[in-house]
This record gives C-alpha cells, structure tokens and sequence, in this order.
C-alpha cells in the first residue's frame, strides 16, 4: 500500500498587481506533475458563500471593521468546508490570499488595531486541527514583496480595477509594510519573494522557497 502524504498548506501573499497569479497556476501545475493532489483556492472566496461575500467586499461601501468581519467570517467557512477537509485527505492547498490579507489590508491599510485582529483571527481560525488552541496557518506563505509604484505601473495597464485596486499608491505602501510586519512577527513561515524580478526570476525564487519544504524536489 502507497505510504499516505501529509497535506501541506500554501498561501500566497502581496499588493494587488505583485505578479502572484501565473505562478500560482504554473505550481499547481507542477505538484500534480510530481503525483500530488493540489486544491487551488483564493480568498475572498472559496465556497459559493464566501464568493458572495467576496462580491460585496470588493464592491460594496462598507468601514473597515465591516471589511475585517466579513473577510474572517468568509474565511472561517472556506477553512470548515475546503481548506481543512482537503489537508486532511493528505492534498496540498494553495490559497491566493489568507488571514495575512485582513492584516495587511484592513490593519496596515485601513489602520485597524493590530491586537483586534490577532484576537479575530484566534476567535475564527483555531479548533481545526489536533489542537483546539492551534490557530490554522499556512505551513508556507509566499510574499510577493513589490514596491508600490511598480504594482501601480503593472495594474495601470491590466484591468478595471475594483474597490481595493482604485486606492492611491500610499495605501499599498502601507499594505506592503503591513506584511512586512507579519513577516517580522512569524518569519520561519515566511519566503519573501523579490517580486520586482522578471517572470523566469520569479518562478526560480518560488520554486526554491517550495523545494525548502521538500514539496517538489528535483523540479527546475
Ligand atoms: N515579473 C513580472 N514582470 C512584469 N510584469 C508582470 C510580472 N508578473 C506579472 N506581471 C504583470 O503584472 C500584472 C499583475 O499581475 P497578476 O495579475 O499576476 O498579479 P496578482 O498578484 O495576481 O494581482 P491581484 O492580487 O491583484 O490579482 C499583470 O498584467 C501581469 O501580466
Ligand atoms: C483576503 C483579503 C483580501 N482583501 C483584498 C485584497 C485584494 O485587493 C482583494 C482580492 O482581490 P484579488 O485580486 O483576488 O487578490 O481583496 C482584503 O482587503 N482583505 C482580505 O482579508
């Protein structure tokens, strides 16, 4: 009988524009390749619940603590019904985006208190796994760390931008410096990804930070 793999959660992080998209399908792609089952998923979102959830985030008016509420109540059905379900069956979850985006953007962003949010995040995020005081983080989180300015320059010629993506260039300082933080705070979690390299340099810096946690050995 085939030894069982251990599931392994992956998210990627970063400003809106930071380039994670093509590398998120293109490492899917190549754990399939190598023999795992990978679930691909994204927050906002996740479950047709937290989609809805996501429509209104991204396009209503709201306050910042209506922003911070919905995205941890969005998140905590995505991990009930996806997220912990698939790690238990062994398979790799990669999430665009996860508890580090309410972080960096409703805290460093929009400048809520940071100790409000770790308390939100212990409140949704724990009793999922063996332990019910764990709080479920990524096992790796791949920050795509871009300065401001570039992002504004990629996303200026890529799309109709949405309620976060029409906010001036300071805020995503702000944001960036929100997951700097974060990665402060809990570094051996962290790979930060110098995002400002062309795609080819990129991918070789996503690949190595996956590789250090002996998912995709070998792969080039
Ligand atoms: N390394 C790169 N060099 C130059 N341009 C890039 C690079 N990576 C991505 N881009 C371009 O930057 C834009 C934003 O990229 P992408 O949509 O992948 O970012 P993202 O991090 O997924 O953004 P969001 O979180 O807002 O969806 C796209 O037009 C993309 O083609
Ligand atoms: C999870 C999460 C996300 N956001 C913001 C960040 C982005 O601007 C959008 C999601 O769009 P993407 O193109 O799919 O990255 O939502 C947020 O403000 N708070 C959160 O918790």
């Amino acid at each position: 009988m085939a030894a069982s793999k251990q599931g392994f959660f992956l998210s990627f992080e970063g400003i809106d524009g930071a380039g994670k998209s093509s590398h998120i399908d293109a490492l899917a792609r190549a754990l399939r390749q190598a023999g795992r089952t990978v679930t691909l998923t994204r927050e906002p979102g996740g479950t047709p619940l937290a989609e809805q959830v996501r429509t209104l985030l991204l396009h209503e008016a709201m306050d910042a603590h209506t922003e911070a509420l919905l995205a941890f109540a969005a998140r905590r059905h995505h991990v009930g019904h996806v997220i912990a379900p698939a790690l238990a069956r062994g398979e790799v979850v990669i999430s665009d985006r996860f508890a580090d985006a309410t972080f960096a953007y409703q805290g460093a962003g929009r400048g809520l208190d940071w100790s409000v949010l770790l308390e939100l995040e212990r409140i949704t995020l724990s009793g999922f796994g063996l332990n019910p005081d764990a709080v479920l983080k990524p096992d790796l989180t791949l920050w795509f760390d871009l300065p401001a300015a570039t992002a504004a320059q990629r996303l200026a010629a890529a799309r109709v931008p949405d309620r976060f993506e029409a906010q001036p260039e300071h805020f995503f300082a702000a944001v960036a410096g929100g997951y700097a933080r974060r990665c402060a705070e809990d570094g051996a979690r962290f790979a930060r990804i110098a995002a400002d390299a062309d795609r080819p340099g990129v991918w070789q810096q996503v690949l190595a930070a996956v590789q250090a946690h002996g998912l995709l050995e070998g792969a080039a």
